[in-house]
C-alpha cells in the first residue's frame, strides 16, 4: 500500500512549484479530491477548481486548508512566508510541513511557525511538472522515519528525491538542481540564437537544440561513461566540435557556469538572512 494512501495533501501557494508538484502527484493516481490548494486570487483558484482539486480562498479562510490535512506543502515566496504562515501556524497539529521555499531554514521557519517542529525542507524543480524533477530534502531530528518516508513519496510522485544530511547542502542543491533548469533553458536559448544566426529558421534551430539537448541528457543517465568522456567521444582530433570546445575553453564557459551557481548559493544563503 502507498505510503500516500488516502492522505491529505494541502497547498499553500498555488504558483508555478505548487502546480508542478501536483501534476506529480495527478500522476501517480493521488486522487485531486485529496489535494487542496490555498491562494489569495480568485484566478489562481479557478485553475485549480477545474482540475477538481479543493481550493481554499487565503485571504478569507487561511486555517480551513490546515485542518484535517496530513501534509501541508508551502510553496510561496520565502519574502511573504513569515505573513502567510502566521495566518495559521496555532492551527497546526502534528501535521507533517514541508516547506519549497528557497533559502529558509528549519530553524527559521519554526520560528515563523511559533516554535512547530514538524518540518521538512525541500528543493524541488519544475521538471517535476513532467515527473522528471529533482528534489533534495533535509529534516531535523526531530522527523521521524515515518514522516521522512511521506515526505519522500509526496516529492517523487514528482521524479527524483535526494536526502541530503547537512542544512548547508541545502543551497548547493539550489544551485544544481532547484534553479538549474533555468542554467538549460538559457543554454537552449543560446543554442537556438545561434543557429539562426547560422543561418537556419527558428523552428528548424529549436528542434534540433532541443532534440540535442534531451538526447545528451539521456546519453549521460544511461552511459557508463562520464559526461567528460562522453564529450571526447564527440570530439574528433582536429575536427568541428574540438573547435568548438576550444572557443568555450578560450572563453572559460565552466568556471562562468560554476560562477553562476555561486552566485545562486550566496543568494540563498542571504535570503534566510533577510527573512529573520
Ligand atoms: N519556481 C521554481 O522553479 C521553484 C520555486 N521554489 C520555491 O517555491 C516557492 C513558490 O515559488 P513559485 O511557485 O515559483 O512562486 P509563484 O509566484 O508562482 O507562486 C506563489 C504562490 O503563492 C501564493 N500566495 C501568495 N500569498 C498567499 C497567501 N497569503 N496564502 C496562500 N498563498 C499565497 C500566490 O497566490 P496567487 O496565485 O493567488 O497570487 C501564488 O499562487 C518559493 O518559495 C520558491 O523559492 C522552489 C524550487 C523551484
Ligand atoms: O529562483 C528562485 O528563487 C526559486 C528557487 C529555486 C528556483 N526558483
Amino acid at each position: 500500500m502507498s505510503v500516500l494512501e488516502n492522505k491529505k495533501i494541502s497547498f499553500i501557494g498555488g504558483g508555478n512549484m505548487a502546480q508542478a508538484l501536483i501534476s506529480g502527484l495527478i500522476a501517480c493516481d493521488i486522487k485531486p479530491e485529496l489535494i487542496t490548494v490555498s491562494a489569495p486570487s480568485a484566478e489562481t483558484r479557478q485553475h485549480y477548481t477545474e482540475q477538481n482539486i479543493k481550493t481554499v480562498d487565503a485571504s478569507t479562510d487561511p486555517k480551513a486548508a490546515i485542518k484535517g490535512a496530513d501534509v501541508v506543502v508551502l510553496a510561496v515566496k520565502p519574502q511573504v512566508m513569515q505573513d502567510v504562515v502566521s495566518e495559521f501556524a496555532d492551527a497546526l497539529e502534528g501535521q507533517l510541513v514541508i516547506s519549497v521555499a528557497a533559502g529558509l531554514s528549519t530553524e527559521l521557519l519554526s520560528s515563523m511557525l511559533g516554535g512547530y517542529r514538524h518540518i521538512v525542507r525541500a528543493m524541488p524543480n519544475t521538471p517535476s511538472q513532467i515527473q522528471m524533477g529533482a528534489t533534495g530534502l533535509y529534516a531535523t531530528d526531530d522527523i521521524s522515519e515515518e514522516q521522512k518516508q511521506l515526505a519522500t513519496a509526496v516529492m517523487a510522485a514528482s521524479g527524483l528525491t535526494m536526502w541530503v544530511d547537512d542544512e548547508t547542502h541545502m543551497h548547493a542543491v539550489t544551485a544544481v538542481a532547484g534553479s538549474a533548469p533555468a542554467y538549460v533553458f538559457y543554454f537552449i536559448e543560446s543554442m537556438i540564437d545561434g543557429a539562426v544566426a547560422l543561418g537556419l529558421d527558428k523552428e528548424q534551430a529549436s528542434q534540433l537544440a532541443m532534440q540535442t539537448v534531451l538526447g545528451a541528457a539521456q546519453m549521460t543517465i544511461n552511459s557508463d561513461d562520464s559526461p567528460a568522456e562522453l564529450r571526447r567521444k564527440v570530439m574528433s582530433p582536429k575536427g568541428t566540435t574540438q573547435a568548438a570546445i576550444e572557443s568555450m575553453q578560450a572563453n572559460e564557459i565552466g568556471r562562468q557556469i560554476g560562477e553562476a551557481m555561486q552566485a545562486c548559493y550566496d543568494r540563498s544563503q542571504a535570503l534566510s538572512e533577510e527573512m529573520k
